[in-house]
């Protein structure tokens, strides 16, 4: 339970710039181990919020609990167990060393108006709630929210501004919020993309053909109004006059299908047998919708669809990594945070009774 006496922040000279600006990055979320036991309570959590499957609650719970929950973890668990590192999932690692990398280079570019960055996940922990009450504790009066997802989606984006606003619920002096609801087509973003893919190149030589694999979600919500799609073909389309490549040379998939609605096409899997199929033998495949490396990324596209290929007569699917935590893509962030806190270190939230907020959490009763 948050108490005054958890404040952590300056120790209140008033010398000191107030800290004042924070920046909570969030990322999906990832099991604490790649066991069924972890991976369960993980998998019911996500596969539980309505912004991902939106089937009515009741028939929905009884699939999921009735079936999904009883097959599901150990399979996933054997995948988890395939990428996991010493240090523990990727995805994890790989966000943890991102933020202090973007922490740095703030702290680097602002030396003056500090700026608080820290990391929360989506599903597990540290939960969004826990970093927002953590950051407002250190003093934190403006805060920067900035999903590490480059295109925005109701089922990715969209859940983590439900969480922000829950969140928000429970302070009864919440900070003032903003939002970067998408990166997919920032001039640094693609620039650093396109850098790591041509750096890679230079250094593995070039593939037959780049394919960009994004992670898929159902046709259905696009159809009610999901921008997602226009944004990876975007983010496509920009790459592709970056990098000089037609529309031969630089192709689309969509990966991940979950269930049995028809997801956004061409599905990943598909295309990599055809391209084998078509007498393609080396493929380079990258996958933009990733800030971080992930499940997704080093073991369906990585190992999964490398064996699909090469079972349909390819020789080798070369998987470019994610920009994770590369110099070019944290001043490609670092950027991105100051442009959307421009105006914010011109002057501070006053109040009569000071900036650090001793309250209690706010329930209703
Ligand atoms: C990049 C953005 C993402 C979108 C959009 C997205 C939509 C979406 N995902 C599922 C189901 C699953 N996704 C899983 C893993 C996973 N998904 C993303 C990102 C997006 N998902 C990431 C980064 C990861 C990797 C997590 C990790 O720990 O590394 C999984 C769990 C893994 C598994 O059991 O296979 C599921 C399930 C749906 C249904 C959906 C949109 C409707
Ligand atoms: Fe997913
Ligand atoms: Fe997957």
């Amino acid at each position: 339970m948050p108490h005054s006496l958890d404040y952590t922040g300056p120790a209140g000279d008033s010398d000191d710039p107030p800290v004042q600006a924070g920046v909570l990055l969030v990322n999906l979320g990832t099991p604490e181990a790649p066991t069924a036991k972890a991976v369960r309570p993980y998998l019911a959590e996500f596969l539980s919020d309505s912004r991902v499957i939106d089937y009515p609650r009741w028939l929905w719970w009884l699939v999921l609990h009735g079936v999904i929950l009883r097959v599901r973890p150990s399979r996933s668990a054997h995948a988890y167990q395939r990428i996991w590192t010493p240090q523990g999932s990727p995805l994890r690692v790989g966000s943890e060393a991102l933020t202090a990398r973007l922490r740095e280079e703030l702290q680097r570019l602002r030396p003056a108006g500090p700026i608080r960055v820290a990391l929360a996940m989506r599903y597990g922990e540290p939960s969004v709630q826990h970093q927002i009450e953590q950051l407002q504790r250190e003093g934190v009066r403006r805060l920067l929210v900035l999903p590490l997802y480059p295109q925005y989606s109701a089922t990715s984006t969209g859940s983590v501004l439900d969480a922000v606003a829950d969140a928000l619920k429970s302070l009864r002096w919440p900070p003032e919020l903003r939002i970067v609801n998408d990166y997919h087509d920032d001039a640094a973003h693609i620039e650093a993309l396109a850098l790591s893919i041509e750096r890679w190149w230079a250094v593995h030589g070039r593939g037959d053909k780049l394919l960009l694999s994004f992670h898929g979600i159902p046709e259905r919500y696009v159809r009610l109004g999901d921008p997602y799609q226009d944004q990876c073909q975007a983010t496509a389309r920009a790459l592709r006059e970056r990098l000089r490549l037609d529309e031969t040379q630089l192709l689309v998939s969509f990966q991940s299908r979950v269930g049995r609605e028809r997801w956004l096409q061409p599905y990943t899997d598909a295309t990599v047998r055809e391209l084998a199929g078509a007498g393609i033998k080396t493929l380079d495949v990258a996958c933009p919708g990733f800030a971080v490396d992930c499940l997704e990324t080093l073991e369906e596209i990585a190992m999964q669809n490398h064996e699909f290929f090469r079972a349909a007569g390819g020789s080798e699917l070369r998987y470019i990594p994610a920009l994770n935590d590369t110099p070019a893509q944290v001043e490609s962030l670092a950027k991105l945070v100051l442009r959307h806190t421009q105006g914010w270190d011109e002057f501070a939230i006053e109040s009569p009774a000071g900036n650090r907020p001793r309250q209690e959490p706010f329930t209703l009763r």
